[in-house]
């Protein structure tokens, strides 16, 4: 029975303390009732398409712990690039910095890019995971405002009014995010299957 039909919390898997302040952030303000607690599961991520990273992160994390999971995987998808760095920003904001990302698009005639949110959801182990995509659109600039996670400070959404993520007020940048986005389609989701499962008993 997936954990989310009794209620419980859903695990979230991850190490990222910014991620998951986010996340409790966006719940919080919604009316939705998806509650969640938090595990850190090294799980490996492979190479390969945002989707396909998601999946055997999601999986190996429901395996390990024996229970329904949630995890999220966010690219950063240059369009000049062709979607790259896109599911490995992480290793290329480790190297170049925020100054070496901007360096990467010198020459090319757009710096348009795509935040790209993944959650996976697996209702336990060897259950399938459910992919739930959020997107927001924007340009890569030199870096602007706190620097305290990520790449927020070089990403500046088209919605955004001229501000970085990074200069944005958090409860802003929850509004527009590609977090944001990717959440509602998973609480949705929930919603409709724990909706299901009460009008079945
Ligand atoms: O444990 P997990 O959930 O995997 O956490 P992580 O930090 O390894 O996260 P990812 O594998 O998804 O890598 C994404 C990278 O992008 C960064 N990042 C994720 N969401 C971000 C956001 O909303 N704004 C800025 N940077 C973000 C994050 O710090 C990583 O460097
Ligand atoms: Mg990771």
């Amino acid at each position: 029975m997936p954990a989310s039909s009794s209620k419980a919390p859903l695990v979230f898997v991850t190490g990222n303390k910014n991620k998951l302040k986010e996340v409790q952030q966006i719940l919080a303000s919604g009316t939705g009732e998806l509650q969640i607690t938090n595990q850190d599961v090294d799980a490996p991520e492979i190479q390969g398409n945002t989707q396909e990273v998601a999946i055997a992160k999601c999986r190996y994390a429901a395996d390990k712990l024996g229970t329904a999971c949630l995890t999220e995987d966010t690219a950063l998808c240059f369009e000049a690039l062709g979607g790259l760095p896109g599911p490995y920003i992480k290793d290329f904001l480790k190297t170049l910095g925020h100054e070496g990302l901007n360096t990467l698009l010198v020459g090319f005639s757009t710096t348009k890019a795509t935040a790209l949110c993944t959650f996976a959801y697996s209702s336990g182990p060897g259950q399938e995971p459910m992919i739930f995509e959020g997107r927001t659109e924007g340009q890569i600039v030199p870096a602007r405002g706190p620097t305290h996670f990520g790449w927020d400070p070089i990403f500046q959404p088209d919605e955004g009014h001229g501000q970085t993520y990074a200069e944005m007020d958090g409860a802003e940048k929850n509004k527009i995010s590609h977090r944001y986005r990717a959440l509602e389609k998973l609480s949705a989701y929930l919603a409709e299957e724990t909706k299901g499962e009460a009008e079945s008993r």
